[in-house]
């Protein structure tokens, strides 16, 4: 009697759990209402699609495109996301300003990642803008600032490393294009510390800053920060040596950090740990892409001797034509519009970002609404689901770029010039590369990072005879899609030596 009890209560418990699973599956997925994309939530719930799309998000993208057409809408992590896979749909959202919103998923991203209050407008009025306003400190004469000023920090840097080298030199390439991009872009933008030994200082912010970068997709996905091992200590330092009071001891800081010191203290609400989280936030997207952005492009630089010669001929030229000599102590000088100049340098850096750039363009649909597409076709949006365009759906696509995995160093060069006309079915592409994002969400720092690693890489062939010792293809780690420049799946052996 006491066992058939028993039973009859399991046998309820049961049905009450598989009811309850059911109940959710049902509610996990969504039903296509009318006018609305194809829809996938996959089976698991909140996960949705989330485990097929970051195992390889361009090949998922591409069946689904295969499947649907150039418009569906996958559930990952959560959240439903309609995708827009044609080029020339893409102005559509790119312009598409009140209803498609960017910086709500933007701040509500950066400031759970860095630690700043949420930038509610009732409570930091105009802080947003004001901050965004302060952008134009690196374009035109600002950025003419920063570029002289990398330029210096960056043969200090380069000189620190060879003084003492006498034959060749074996390292890692990564650690290697860390290392020195990182001092010289932390000295430009936030000067130095009079007090301090600064190699070894800015040595060991580098270090928690990689530590730090390293957790960055785990943000993304809203893994919480008790979860990331130390995170939540190596964050915590990061932001005090930023601490209001941390810059205002330091030289020659730039201008557009000075000026975002002025905005945040004219907000007494915050206090110098969200200030120094602020400060933080800038940090990391001022470095976070540029590091492997650089290492790209001289990895393919040096995987490819004709590449490298044509690049190291177009800056001998230019150093000879300006009379500027190549010998230890002497200081080199390249004007923006000089670097503008040296096309196939900028070539080989395009193709780089071409190859290595995985950024989503992400924005929120703010009220259900149909969306005009063109050539008559219209698709209707739900409110609170995400809109995203993937670039590197154009950016290895064969019919605008031929052989797209294949690294070619003049693709953008035509007629001596910077090659800007590529098509699509015949038609010319308005968007062909976009690894800095797009419309309002277009990166600020965009020609400063291309002069950096223009910079970094006409001093390195300039320096430096360079070549690998070890024979490894490396690929993309795709743990970052979505986010910016991706990683390389390993590090790799190269030697240098100087050529003079
Ligand atoms: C190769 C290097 C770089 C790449 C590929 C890159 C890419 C991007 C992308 C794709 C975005 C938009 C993010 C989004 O849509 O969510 C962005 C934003 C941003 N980038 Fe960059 N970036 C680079 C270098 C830099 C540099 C050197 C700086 C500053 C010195 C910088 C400052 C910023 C800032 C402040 C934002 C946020 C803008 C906002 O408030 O809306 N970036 N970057």
């Amino acid at each position: 009697m006491m066992q058939q009890y028993l039973l009859q209560i399991l046998l309820s418990l049961v049905t009450v759990a598989l009811l309850l699973v059911a109940a959710f599956l049902f509610h996990g997925k969504r039903r296509r209402r009318q006018g609305e994309p194809p829809v996938e939530s996959g089976w698991i719930p909140y996960l949705g699609l989330l485990l097929e799309y970051s195992r390889d998000p361009l090949r998922f993208l591409l069946s689904r495109q295969q499947k649907h057409g150039n418009i569906f809408t996958v559930k990952i992590a959560g959240k439903y996301i309609t995708f827009l896979m044609d080029p020339f749909q893409f102005h559509n959202v790119i312009r598409q300003g009140r209803q498609l919103d960017f910086s709500e998923f933007a701040d509500e991203m950066s400031s759970r990642t860095f630690d700043y209050p949420e930038l509610i407008e009732a409570t930091f009025p105009q802080l947003r803008v004001n901050l965004h306003r302060i952008y134009s400190t690196m374009q035109g004469k600002g950025l003419d600032k920063l570029t002289d000023s990398m330029m210096g920090n960056l043969q200090h840097v380069f000189k620190l490393k060879f003084s003492q080298a006498t034959d060749w030199v074996t390292e890692k390439m990564y650690q290697f294009c860390c290392s020195i991009m990182f001092e010289a872009s932390f000295m430009t933008l936030y000067g130095r510390d009079p007090a301090a030994d600064g190699h070894k200082a800015i040595s060991e912010i580098r270090d928690k800053f990689t530590k730090f970068d390293a957790k960055f997709p785990y943000f993304v996905i809203n893994i919480p920060i008790a979860l990331l091992g130390d995170t939540r200590k190596t964050r915590e330092e990061l932001i005090h040596i930023l601490f209001p009071n941390n810059i205002l001891n330091r030289k020659e800081v730039s201008e557009v950090v000075q000026a975002r010191q002025n905005v945040l203290e004219q907000y007494d609400l915050l206090k110098d740990y969200d200030r120094g989280a602020h400060h933080f936030a800038f940090m990391w997207a001022s470095i976070a892409n540029t590091i492997p952005a650089t290492f790209w492009t001289m990895y393919y630089l040096v995987r490819h001797p004709k590449a490298l010669a044509a690049v190291r001929g177009e800056i001998d030229h230019l150093l000879q034509s300006t009379g500027q000599r190549k010998e230890p102590g002497y200081i080199i000088h390249l004007t923006r519009e000089q670097l503008d100049n040296l096309v196939y340098l900028g070539s080989a850096v395009q193709e780089s970002l071409r190859l290595c750039s995985a950024s989503m363009n992400i924005r929120v649909v703010q009220e259900d609404f149909i969306l005009k597409l063109e050539g008559d076709l219209a698709v209707s949006l739900r409110k609170g689901d995400w809109v995203a365009l993937y670039p590197q759906t154009l950016h290895k696509d064969p019919e605008i770029y031929e052989n797209p995995e294949e690294f070619k160093f003049d693709r953008f060069v035509e007629n001596g010039k910077e090659k800007t006309t590529f098509y699509k079915r015949g038609k010319k592409l308005k968007y062909y590369l976009m690894p800095f994002g797009s419309g309002v969400s277009k990166c600020p720092g965009r020609f400063f990072a291309v002069n950096e690693i223009k910079q970094f890489l006409a001093l390195a062939v300039t320096y430096f005879d360079l070549e690998f010792i070890e024979d490894k293809n490396l690929i993309t780690d795709n743990s970052r899609s979505g986010l910016g420049i991706l990683f390389p799946n390993a590090d790799i052996h190269f030697r240098w030596k100087l050529r003079f």
